[in-house]
């Protein structure tokens, strides 16, 4: 996907900003480039696959200090080739190790083919390699280099290791995960601990490649970061260094109103409680002030449930469209136990009218399931003024094609989603990622398993509210309301609920 999008100037200026290597995520197709870019500059790569291989050895060691037996399973590219140096590495560290190969190892060429030269030893293959207990594996089958499921062979050991219950140290990535989709291709290694180079590969980030990469120790072999530079897409971890520069700024002429007056559309007398965690959400992450706008005939749920937030009776479009003369009111959300699509639709449409910001989440998005297109019209042109929170089923509602066309990464669903819909789009979940419609995207690894309980998500669509209605870019509050959001679950712990999260919200990070 990123290859399609030719960045506007302004966006390569962002990025520019935004190079901290540890922050990158590069598809295993831009590594290869990045790898022949190093070539090209005169960088030996044969060093390279050297630095690598040790760095694997010098994990297994430390890692595993107890081994019997150190297994280094070999494939037939690259990867294998830095299982080489690993074996060799091991063998001159006096650990015992075994090697097996995969395909017939005379047949490795160029670097590969020098790592096996200089191991020295003749590998047997592998399925000849029993499983015993006291054996590390060292997991150098398939890297970047995969391009379809396992081999029989690979999926027979990777069944023998896990039922012997085989700690297993991975070469760039578990064999058997898609560097990048973290899709399982046919079977995998879950690896105790997996040794990538450079950067993260989308792999290590999406699910289910996070979980079975283990702890991911990122080794650098000496590739300049101008080169990784040039040659990063647009992808990054979700990281306040990415969206510092655009925190809301407090200064001493701060008032209420400049930090941002927030919405947020209460459903039916028997569905109030999402949009007053909304609210209340919002109100901790920053809105000036926050008003629930409520059905008259949940004004009485409401009004005895709130305190610093406001509340105002809107009882269809007439009401909202009067409300809607007020120029401080800027940002809505519309969708947490909304309940009634028709009129969800309404107000989404009133609401971009007039020029103002949404933030649509679950009911909210279900509405329009039947003519996403109208939605996104609605948004077109102009700044992005919506923000999309759906987790993957509301998302296969607005995007069925997307969700179903499994050739995708959820990286690439995300991105082609903002694109289309001209919103910035938070795609839910364990591994929640969130594009702009420039392209610019974010995978976000700071968020407990935890967080997964009810109300979560309207917490989330809250917060980005706030952020949105104190003139942050949408993407931007998108972005760092999830990072926020991620923080609170961790701050709050193990056995919150949603009531929890509001208060748990923490500040702004030093920026
Ligand atoms: N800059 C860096 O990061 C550096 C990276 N380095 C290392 O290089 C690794 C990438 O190496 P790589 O490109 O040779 O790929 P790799 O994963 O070894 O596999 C390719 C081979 O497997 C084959 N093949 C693929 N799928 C298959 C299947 N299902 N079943 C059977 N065969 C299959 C494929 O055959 P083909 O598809 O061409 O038929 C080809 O022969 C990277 O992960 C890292 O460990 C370091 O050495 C130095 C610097
Ligand atoms: N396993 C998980 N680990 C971390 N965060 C998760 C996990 N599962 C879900 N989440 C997060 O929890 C929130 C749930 O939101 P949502 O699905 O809308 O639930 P609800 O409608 O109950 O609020 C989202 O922010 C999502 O990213
Ligand atoms: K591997």
């Amino acid at each position: 996907m990123a290859d399609d999008l030719a960045p506007a100037a302004s966006l390569q200026a962002w990025w520019g900003m935004h190079q901290e290597i540890d922050t990158l995520i590069i598809t295993p197709r831009d590594m290869g480039r990045i790898d022949a870019a190093a070539a090209a500059s005169g960088l030996a790569s044969y060093g390279l696959m050297e630095r690598a291989g040790q760095a694997v050895a010098a994990a297994a060691l430390r890692r595993f200090p107890g081994a019997h037996r150190f297994v280094v399973l070999c494939g037939p590219g690259n990867n294998g080739g830095d299982g080489y140096v690993a074996a060799r590495a091991l063998e001159a560290a006096g650990a015992e190790v075994a090697v097996h190969a995969l395909g017939d190892p005379s047949a490795l060429r160029g670097d590969a083919a020098i790592a096996l030269r200089h191991f020295g030893g003749a590998p047997r293959a592998l399925a000849e390699y029993g499983p015993r207990p006291g054996d590390v594996v060292v997991d150098a089958l398939f890297g970047a280099g995969l391009s379809r499921d396992l081999p029989d062979e690979a999926v027979q050991v990777v069944e023998a290791v896990r039922r012997h219950a085989l700690p297993v140290l991975a070469v760039d990535l578990p064999s058997g995960i898609d560097g990048r989709t973290g899709e399982v291709r046919g079977a995998a290694f879950e690896a105790v601990a997996t040794v990538t180079f450079m950067c993260r590969k989308p792999g290590h980030l999406l699910l289910p490649g996070r979980t079975l990469s283990g702890d991911v120790e990122v080794f650098d072999i000496g590739i300049p970061g101008r080169i990784l530079a040039v040659h990063a897409g647009h992808v990054r971890v979700n990281t306040p260094y990415v969206w510092r520069l655009a925190e809301p700024q407090q200064t001493g002429a701060t008032h209420k109103y400049v930090r941002g007056h927030l919405a947020v559309f209460s459903g039916p007398a028997t569905a109030t409680g999402a949009a007053r965690l909304s609210a209340a959400a919002g109100l901790r992450a920053g809105a000036g002030l926050v008003t629930v706008l409520s059905p008259t005939d949940a004004l009485f749920a409401n009004a005895a449930r709130l305190t610093g937030v406001m509340l105002k009776d809107v009882d269809g479009e007439a009401d909202l469209a009067a409300l809607l003369e007020d120029e401080r009111l800027k940002t809505f959300v519309l969708g947490p136990g909304f309940g009634d699509a028709g009129r969800a639709r309404a107000y989404a449409g009133l609401i971009a009218a007039k020029g103002r910001r949404l933030v649509l989440d679950a009911d909210g998005i279900s509405a329009f399931r039947d003519t996403p297109d109208a939605l996104f019209g609605l948004f077109a042109g102009g700044d992005t003024r919506l923000v999309l929170t759906p987790h993957d089923g509301e998302f296969a509602r607005l995007f069925p094609d997307l969700a179903g066309d499994g050739t995708l990464s959820k990286i690439d669903r995300a991105q082609k989603a903002a694109a289309r819909s001209h919103a910035a789009v938070i795609l839910k979940g364990a591994d929640t990622v969130i594009a702009a419609p420039d392209g610019r995207a974010l995978v976000n690894e700071n968020a407990p398993p935890w967080l997964a309980t009810a109300g979560s998500g309207d917490v989330l669509a809250g917060i980005v509210g706030a952020h949105l209605t104190q003139g942050m870019p949408a993407f931007e509050a998108a972005a760092s309301a999830v990072w926020r959001h991620g923080e609170a679950g961790s701050i709050a712990g193990k056995g919150l609920t949603a009531e929890d999260l509001p208060e748990a919200i923490p500040p702004w990070p030093a920026a």
